[in-house]
């Protein structure tokens, strides 16, 4: 085996390790959640740092989570390629790798921005890591207690420009909060056979893809539209973005009502790229829309 082909093997099992692309769009959220900060205006170096922050605690808490769940991720067709059950990588490796990272990034948070910011990427990291990973194997209100780390990221860059959780930022993190349901319902509806296999029962309506499901999807897709709209009542963006938003919402709640009129997986695949569509536009606009 050459150089260059294990370096960039090891390179793509460690992407994957973090999950970049989850931990690419939580950073983005982070540094949206800055950004908002009335008082804080564009700094590139600023930025650099939060992103590198961000992709270390969040690679941090991935990896914890892959390690934990190295042998259910076997029973997955999704999850069976991924290093660790794929037996790439050592546990022992990713351990290392799960620790420096989580320390490596709390410490920039701490060191760069402020300590308020370290605390709760550390609470998030624990809330993910240990929390809501082993829940998963419970009961589906998992999917409530991992919704809380996953709407943490607005929160924890709102407090690293701030330093202190106002209500801008605990606006930004409703809305990520209740984008969530949706997005991950439609994931857990396509991948359901995969689910049951590893005998996860993440979906609401007793584990299953049905219409009770489909309707707690539409519930959160509906209450996201008011709280879109929030950071323009808050004034912390303007009313274009305020309209884009509810447009956008009205776009998410249009899927979920398809997916519950049809309870078919083409439904729910539409939902689920429904979800990254509406979470970047709405980012977008109201980050170009600041007041
Ligand atoms: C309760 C909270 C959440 C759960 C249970 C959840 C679950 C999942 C799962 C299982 C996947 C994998 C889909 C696959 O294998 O193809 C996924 C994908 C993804 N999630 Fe989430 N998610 C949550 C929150 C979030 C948050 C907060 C973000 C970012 C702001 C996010 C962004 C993404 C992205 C970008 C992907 C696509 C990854 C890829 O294609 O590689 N998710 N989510
Ligand atoms: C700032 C910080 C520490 C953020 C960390 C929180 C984080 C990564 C939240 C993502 C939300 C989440 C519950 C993902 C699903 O994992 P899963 O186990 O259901 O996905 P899988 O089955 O693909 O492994």
């Amino acid at each position: 085996m050459s150089l260059s082909y294990a370096v960039a093997s090891k390179a793509r099992d460690y992407f994957q390790l973090m999950k970049f692309n989850l931990t690419f769009m939580v950073v983005f959220s982070c540094a949206w959640g800055y950004l908002l900060v009335p008082e804080v205006e564009f700094g590139l170096l600023k930025v650099l740092l939060l992103f590198a922050g961000g992709l270390l605690v969040s690679g941090s808490a991935n990896t914890i989570n892959q390690v934990l769940e190295k042998n259910t991720d076997k029973l997955m067709a999704r999850t069976a390629s991924r290093p660790l059950p794929a037996g790439r990588l050592s546990e022992r490796e990713a351990a290392l790798v799960a620790v420096l990272t989580g320390a490596g990034g709390i410490a920039i948070m701490g060191l760069c921005f402020n300590w308020l910011s370290a605390v709760l990427s550390l609470v998030s990291l624990i809330l993910y890591g240990f929390v809501y990973t082993p829940w998963k194997k419970w009961n589906s209100l998992a999917v409530l207690v991992g919704a809380i780390p996953g709407a943490m990221p607005p929160l924890i860059g709102w407090a690293a420009g701030a330093n202190h959780l106002g209500e801008g930022g605990w606006a930004l993190f409703a809305i990520q909060f209740l984008w969530q349901f949706p997005h991950f319902w439609a994931i857990a509806w396509i991948a359901h056979q995969d689910y049951t296999r590893a005998g996860f029962k993440l979906l609401p309506a007793a584990g299953g893809p049905n219409k009770m499901t489909a309707l707690q999807a539409v519930t959160y897709a509906l209450l996201l539209i008011p709280a879109g709209i929030v950071p323009y009542l808050l004034k912390i963006t303007g009313s274009i973005s305020a309209i884009i938003a509810i447009l956008a919402g009205i776009f998410f709640l249009y899927r979920a009502i398809m997916l519950y009129r049809k309870c078919d997986v083409p439904s729910a695949r539409k939902l689920m790229f429904g979800s990254y569509i509406y979470l970047t536009i709405v980012q977008l606009a109201l980050l170009a829309d600041k007041a």
